[in-house]
């Protein structure tokens, strides 16, 4: 695969990975792509078929799947996500940076591949803030709430394998952590954005 380096975005579920990419994706709109995963759950109001999720049925997601043309997947609280070749390809024939949101098992996963990425988890000050963020943020069911804290649980012990990220950010100050994001992507921005003027 070719292009600047991309970037995976990973930590539990309500950590504020999408809020931080937000930000990142509109300070910097021409630089980063998205890479618009597949999955089986159902659309959050407001969510966009096609810009926030490719939003599929299982039998659509397993036979592209089968087809070989996904490059990571995974079983997340109920629901398949998973990335597909296309979408990563998509933003980097734009030549951008492409960031990649995605649970941990999908980091896993992308370690097998030669994507070679820069990892990052995106962690809570705490599994009661956690749970505070996504009862704020009214998506989640009580059941699902409490599975996607069970998978929160996993993901902060296997997150603590040594070496399996770059860069751990506590997102408790959101500007803060920001910051921090922008600082260990400045170098790939900067290449990026030299690239552009040659
Ligand atoms: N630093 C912060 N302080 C307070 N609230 C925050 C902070 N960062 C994010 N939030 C809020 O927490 C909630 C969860 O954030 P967000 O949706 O970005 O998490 P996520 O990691 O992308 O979750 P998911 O993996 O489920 O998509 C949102 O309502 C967001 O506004
Ligand atoms: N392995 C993958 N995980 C993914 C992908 N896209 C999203 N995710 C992760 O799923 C959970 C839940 O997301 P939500 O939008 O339902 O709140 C979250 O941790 C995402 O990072 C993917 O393509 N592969």
């Amino acid at each position: 695969m070719q292009g600047p380096r991309p970037v995976v975005l990973s930590g539990p579920s309500g950590a504020g990975k999408s809020t931080l990419l937000k930000k990142l994706l509109k300070d910097y709109e021409n630089i980063f792509g998205f890479s618009v995963s597949h999955t089986t759950r159902q659309p959050r109001p407001g969510e966009v078929n096609g810009k926030d999720y490719h939003f599929v049925t299982r039998e659509e997601m397993q036979k592209e799947i089968d087809a070989g043309e996904f490059i990571e997947h995974a079983e997340f609280s109920g629901n398949m996500y998973g990335t597909s070749k296309g979408a990563v390809q998509a933003v980097q024939a734009q030549n951008q940076i492409c960031v990649l949101d995605i649970d941990i098992q999908g980091v896993k996963n992308i370690k097998r591949t030669d994507l070679n990425p820069i990892y990052i988890s995106v962690q809570p000050p705490s599994i009661d803030i956690l749970e505070k963020r996504l009862r704020d943020r009214k998506t989640e069911t009580e059941e699902s709430l409490l599975k996607r804290l069970t998978a929160a649980r996993v993901d902060l012990e296997l997150s603590k394998e040594p070496g399996l990220f770059d860069l751990v950010i506590i997102n408790d100050d959101l500007e803060k952590a920001y910051s921090e994001l922008k600082g260990v992507l400045l170098e790939e921005i900067k290449k990026t954005q030299e690239s552009r003027k040659s």
